[in-house]
């Protein structure tokens, strides 16, 4: 089977996590853990969540594509994805949207892109607040450009994206298995 990594993208708050941890779950996609300065919330933990880096420790690792998100680095390297796939031919990752862009250029169609949309503000930010975010932290993201550019999918994703409203749960989900079902039924070669 082609090896192939799944690529969540969207704004925050928008499900992207929730949709990366269901591709694991439900179809033992390995995750791959991508390197961050931010810093840790209440209970996210080194290598599991992210590998939690300092300003000095961050540009020693070798990445495949790293970008500036609401003032911190973010970054995700191909030995990750290179041992991802040693466990399992499909991988998951969550990216910001420029992330998503690059994985496309770099990956072709070993990288398939889904853009989650929620298009509600008010909505995303009632997501993040309920997920623990502190009210500064939510306003330090939802006032980043970042965050404004990635409430649409990107004119460079057209046409080369999955985008899902992501609004009910298990709709999504349904969603979400037709579109891997695809990449699990590959003709003979
Ligand atoms: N391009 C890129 N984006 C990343 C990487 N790791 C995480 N991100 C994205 O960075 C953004 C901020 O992530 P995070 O601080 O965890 O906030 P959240 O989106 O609210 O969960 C999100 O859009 C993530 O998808 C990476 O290695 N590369
Ligand atoms: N369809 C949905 N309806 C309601 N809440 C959702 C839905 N999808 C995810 N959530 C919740 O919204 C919050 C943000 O989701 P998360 O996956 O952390 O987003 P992201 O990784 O894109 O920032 C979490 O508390 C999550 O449980």
């Amino acid at each position: 089977m082609t090896n192939r990594v799944f690529v969540i993208t969207g704004a925050a708050g928008s499900g992207k996590t929730t949709v990366r941890n269901y591709l694991h779950d439900k179809f033992h996609m390995t995750k791959v853990i991508t390197h961050t300065t931010r810093k840790p919330r209440d209970g996210e933990k080194n290598g599991v969540d992210y590998y939690f880096e300092t300003k000095e420790s961050f540009p020693k690792n070798h990445y495949l594509e790293s970008v500036v998100y609401a003032g911190n680095r973010y970054g995700s390297s191909y030995e990750g994805l290179e041992n991802a796939w040693k466990t399992s031919p499909f991988a998951c990752i969550v990216l910001d949207t420029a992330g998503a862009i690059t994985y496309k250029q770099k990956l072709g169609d070993q990288a398939v892109i889904i853009y989650l949309k929620v298009g509600d503000t008010t909505e995303l930010q009632k997501r993040m607040a309920c997920r623990g975010d502190n009210s500064a932290m939510v306003a330090k993201r939802i006032h980043s450009k970042e965050y404004l550019r990635d409430l649409e999918m990107p004119e460079e994703l057209e046409g080369k994206a999955y985008e899902i409203v992501n609004w009910d749960l298990g709709k999504t989900q349904r969603k979400v298995d037709k579109i891997v079902t695809q990449y699990l039924i590959e003709p003979m070669g």
